[in-house]
């Protein structure tokens, strides 16, 4: 079961940013096949605490502060009660029936419009990550591409991408995980990273967790410390993970 995390605003998604962008409330609906009933959370970030981070699968996004214990976090700029996190969460439109049918999906393009909402964003994670001896952050594409370099950027590290199949151009390793329907792949360039070194895994978003698990293999099967995985937004209605 996972439970996290350092920030744990439980704060429902709001409206869009302009009227214009105003949608209607979304009735529950089903995403990766499963219910979801909204409001969704946002977390900011979204932490997989080390200790944790194996037991992703099968993942539980559900977070509570009791479930933490001992491992909560005291102090972190991200416990929720960061003003900032509300704003961001207000930076962030939520379009139902997305790309098809039930899906309630989060877009993160308004965050991006609004410059101190994305600036929050990413400062937030260099808070926590600042000083950490992180030496890669590995971004998964394609949001994760948003978020990675500018926080690799601010704490010293270098930005690794790991892509879909076939976009890299060198030799790469590759590690294939599970969706809803069917598998993916993700890849990253050999020789990207050394054994040894401290790794942080970004992405906007966590639904069942497949994408961080395929993330996290990949980098320690070339022995990668991974540190932790942090995320924008987290749907913690969704429990399963497809990984097994
Ligand atoms: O926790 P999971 O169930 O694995 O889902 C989360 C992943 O889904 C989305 O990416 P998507 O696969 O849609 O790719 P994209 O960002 O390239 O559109 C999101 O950006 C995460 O990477
Ligand atoms: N609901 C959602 N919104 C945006 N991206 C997603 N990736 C998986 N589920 C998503």
């Amino acid at each position: 079961m996972l439970r996290n995390v350092l920030l744990h605003s439980s704060i429902s998604v709001s409206p869009p940013l302009l009227d214009s962008q105003r949608l209607p409330a979304p009735s529950p609906n089903r995403l990766s096949g499963l219910t979801v009933a909204p409001p969704l959370r946002l977390h900011l970030p979204l932490t997989l605490p080390r200790s944790l981070r194996r037991v992703l699968v099968p993942i539980q996004c559900s977070v509570s502060g009791d479930s933490m214990g001992d491992r909560k976090m005291a102090g972190s700029a991200t416990d929720g009660k960061d003003p900032r996190v509300a704003g961001i969460a207000s930076a962030i439109r939520v379009i139902p029936d997305f790309p098809k049918p039930g899906i309630l999906f989060q877009d993160i393009t308004t965050l991006l419009l609004d410059p101190k909402a994305f600036k929050d964003t990413v400062d937030l994670f260099v808070e926590r990550y600042k000083g950490k001896d992180i030496s890669v952050v590995a971004g998964i594409e394609a949001r994760g591409f948003i978020f990675g370099p500018p926080i690799a950027m601010a704490i010293g590290a270098k930005f690794v991408p790991m892509r879909k199949p076939k976009k890299l151009p060198g030799e790469v390793i590759s590690e294939e995980y599970s969706l809803e329907y069917g598998t993916d792949i993700m890849e990253m360039h050999v020789g990207a990273v050394q054994a040894g070194e401290r790794a942080l895994i970004i992405d906007d978003l966590i639904a069942t967790g497949g994408t961080l698990c395929a993330a996290i293999r990949l980098l320690e099967r070339v022995g990668v410390e991974v540190v932790e995985c942090a995320c924008v937004i987290e749907l913690p209605e969704l429990k399963v993970c497809p990984e097994s």
